[in-house]
C-alpha cells in the first residue's frame, strides 16, 4: 500500500503526538507511525510515549503515593495518634495504572483518529531520502508512505553504562520498574539524576531499603546549596547514599545482587535500577539511507528543527539541536513540536528558545530556570550577585511546619545600564515547583527585580518567598545612603 499525506509523523510520544494533533487541527493530511502502542492490557490502543506509559505519569503518581505514606508517617505525634502506615505494594502500583488510565484517551488512537489523523501501528524506517516504510505489528504487511514532510519523534531509551557483570545481573530500568508486582526489599539505585532521586525516594517512602550509588555528586546539574536540601531529606528518611561512588562491577549472589564500588566496598541488593540517562532512539530507522546526518547524542537538526535532509525533521528526546544533546523533557518536547508546525506548515523561522524551566519532583522539590550560580559564575566571573530568602522567614511554611528550603535569584550586572538583570531563579522546598512559572516568565521576559518585589501576594502563601528574594535584591539600593539622604531632606519641608 502507498499512502501519501503531507506529513509523516514517526513516534507517538509527547512530542510526535503535539506534531500530529497540531498539524490535524489546521487540516493538514498526516499519517502517524507508532510502534509503542500497546496491543493488550489497560492501555491497550494507547500511545503517549515514554511520558505516560514508562517516565512522567508513572513516576510521579508512585511519588504521590508515596507522599502520603510519608504524611501518615510525620502526621503521627501527639496531636494526632496514628501508627506506621501499612503498605499494600499491588495497591499501590493500581492508583499508578490509574492514574495512567485515566490520561490514555488524551493519547489514543481513538482521538487521533477522530481528529483526522492515519494512525499506523508498526516501525517506521527509511529506505531513501523521500520513502518510509512502515512494518505493521504482528505480521500485518508493509505500507509505503511517500509523505511531503517527515517528522522523527521516535524519543529515546535507558542507557546502560559499561560496567562489567551489568549484563549477568537482572537490571531494572525505567522500562521495567513500574511492572513490578512486590516491593523490592532492599533496591539499589544506581544513578544520581532526576530519576534516580526521585525513585529512589519513592520507593523508600513505600517501605523499601534504598541505597543510592552515584558516580559524582547528587543531581549534578544543580547548585549544590539547593541540592544539600534534598540530600539533607533523602538521609532523614532512611536513603543510604553513596556519592563519588561510581559502580565498579555487578555479580549475582544467589537472588540477589552484589555490587562492588570503585572505593572497593560492597553491598548486596535484592534488585538494582539503573537511572544512569538515556540515548536517543536512533537504530533501525534507516538515516544514513535518508541522507539524515546523526551521532550519539541524536539527530542533528538546526533552526526550525530541520535536519540535513530538507524534507526531514527531528524533535523531542531524539533531536540534537546544533549537535548537543539537549534537556530531555516532555514541556520541552511540546514547544519543540510548535517550532515544527510553525516551519512546516507556516514556513516561519524557527523562534529563539528561552530558558527551559525543569523541575525534580522529590519532597522537597528543586525546581529551576535559567543560569545556575556555577553556570553564571563559570561565565561572568564577579558580575555575578545571588540572594536567597529562606522558608524559614515565611509565614505559610511556618504553619505548616515545612520551613526547608530557599528561593535562589543569579543576578548579573547588566551591560549598558548600571545594576543587575535576573539570569536564574530556583526554589528548594515543599512543592517548589509551583513557584517556577513567575520564576520563569520573570527571567523569559527580563522582568524587573523590581517588579518582583513589588508583587502583591496573597497572605499568607509560599509565593512570597519570592518576593522576599527579590526584595533582598533591591533592598540595598532602597535603603542607600542617596535614598535617606532625599527622605531627610523631604522631612525637612512643610
Ligand atoms: C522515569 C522518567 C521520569 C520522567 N519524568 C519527567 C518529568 O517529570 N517531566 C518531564 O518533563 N520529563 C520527564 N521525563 C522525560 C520525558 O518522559 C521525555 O522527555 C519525553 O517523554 C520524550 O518524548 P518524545 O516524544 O521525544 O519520546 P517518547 O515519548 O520516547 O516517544 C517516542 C515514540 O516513538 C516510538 N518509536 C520509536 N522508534 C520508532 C520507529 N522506528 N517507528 C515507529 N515508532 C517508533 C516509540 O515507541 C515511542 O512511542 C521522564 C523520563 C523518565 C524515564
Ligand atoms: N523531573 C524530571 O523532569 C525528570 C525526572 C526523571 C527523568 N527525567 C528525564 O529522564 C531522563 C533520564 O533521567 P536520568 O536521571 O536517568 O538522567 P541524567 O542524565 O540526568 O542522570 C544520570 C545520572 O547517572 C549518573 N551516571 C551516569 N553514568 C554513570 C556511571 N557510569 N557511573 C556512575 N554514575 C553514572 C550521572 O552521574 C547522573 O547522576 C533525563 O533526560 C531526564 O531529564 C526528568
Amino acid at each position: 500500500m502507498l499512502l501519501t499525506p503531507d506529513l509523516c509523523v514517526i513516534g507517538g510520544g509527547s512530542a510526535g503526538l503535539s506534531v500530529a494533533a497540531g498539524a490535524a487541527r489546521l487540516g493538514v493530511s498526516v499519517v502517524l507511525v507508532d510502534a509503542g502502542i500497546a496491543a493488550d492490557g489497560p492501555l491497550a490502543g494507547v500511545m503517549g510515549g515514554d511520558c505516560l506509559h514508562t517516565g512522567c505519569v508513572p513516576s510521579k503518581a508512585l511519588l504521590a503515593v508515596a507522599a502520603q505514606a510519608a504524611a501518615v508517617r510525620a502526621a503521627a505525634g501527639p496531636a494526632i495518634q496514628a501508627g506506621p502506615p501499612r503498605i499494600d505494594f499491588s495497591a499501590v502500583m493500581e492508583r499508578v495504572r490509574a492514574a495512567q488510565a485515566t490520561i490514555a484517551p488524551h493519547d489514543s488512537v481513538e482521538r487521533f483518529t477522530a481528529l483526522g489523523v492515519t494512525v499506523l501501528p508498526g516501525t517506521a524506517r527509511f529506505e531513501s531520502a523521500r520513502d518510509v516504510i512502515v512494518t505493521a505489528r504482528q505480521g500485518g504487511g508493509l505500507t509505503v508512505v511517500r509523505a511531503r514532510r517527515v517528522v522523527i519523534a521516535t524519543g529515546s531509551q535507558p542507557r546502560l553504562p559499561p560496567v562489567p557483570g551489568l549484563d549477568q545481573v537482572p537490571v531494572l530500568t525505567s522500562t521495567t520498574v513500574f511492572t513490578l508486582t512486590e516491593l523490592p526489599r532492599h533496591l539499589g539505585v544506581f544513578g544520581g539524576g532526576p530519576q534516580g532521586v526521585e525513585l529512589a525516594q519513592a520507593f523508600r517512602r513505600l517501605g523499601a531499603e534504598v541505597t543510592l550509588i552515584t558516580g559524582g555528586a547528587l543531581l549534578p546539574k544543580e547548585d549544590a546549596d539547593l541540592v544539600t536540601c534534598v540530600r539533607h531529606r533523602l538521609l532523614e528518611e532512611g536513603i543510604v547514599l553513596r556519592e563519588g561512588g561510581a559502580l565498579r562491577r555487578a555479580d549475582p549472589s544467589g537472588t540477589a545482587i552484589r555490587l562492588t564500588l570503585e572505593d572497593d566496598t560492597s553491598l548486596t541488593v535484592s534488585h538494582l535500577l539503573a537511572a544512569t540517562g538515556r540515548s536517543p532512539h536512533t537504530a533501525g530507522l534507516g538515516l544514513a539511507e535518508a541522507g539524515v546526518a546523526f551521532g550519539a547524542e541524536g539527530i542533528w537538526v538546526g533552526r526550525g528543527f530541520r535536519t540535513s535532509n530538507r524534507r526531514v525533521y527531528a524533535v523531542g528526546d531524539v533531536a540534537a539541536p546544533h549537535g548537543q544533546p539537549g534537556p530531555r523533557l516532555t514541556h520541552l518536547a511540546g514547544w519543540q513540536a510548535g517550532q515544527v508546525i510553525r516551519a512546516i506548515l507556516f514556513r516561519l523561522p524557527g523562534g529563539v528558545r528561552g530558558p527551559v524551566p525543569r523541575a525534580v519532583w522529590t519532597d522537597p522539590e528543586l525546581a529551576w530556570v535559567g543560569l545556575t550560580e556555577s553556570a553564571a559564575r563559570a561565565r561572568y566571573g564577579t558580575g555575578v550577585r545571588v540572594v536567597t530568602a529562606g522558608f524559614d522567614g515565611n509565614d505559610r511554611a511556618v504553619t505548616e511546619g515545612q520551613t526547608d528550603g530557599l528561593c535562589k535569584l543569579v543576578l548579573i550586572r547588566r551591560r549598558l545600564l548600571p545594576g543587575w538583570r535576573l539570569a536564574g531563579a530556583g526554589v528548594v522546598g515543599h512543592r517548589a515547583g509551583d513557584l517556577l512559572p513567575v520564576l520563569t516568565l520573570a527571567v523569559q521576559g527580563r522582568l524587573s527585580l523590581t517588579a518582583l518585589a513589588g508583587q502583591i501576594l496573597p497572605y499568607p502563601s509560599r509565593s512570597e518567598v519570592v518576593r522576599a528574594a527579590a526584595a533582598a535584591a533591591v533592598g540595598p539600593a532602597v535603603f542607600s545612603a542617596p535614598v535617606r539622604s532625599v527622605v531627610r531632606l523631604l522631612r525637612g519641608l512643610p
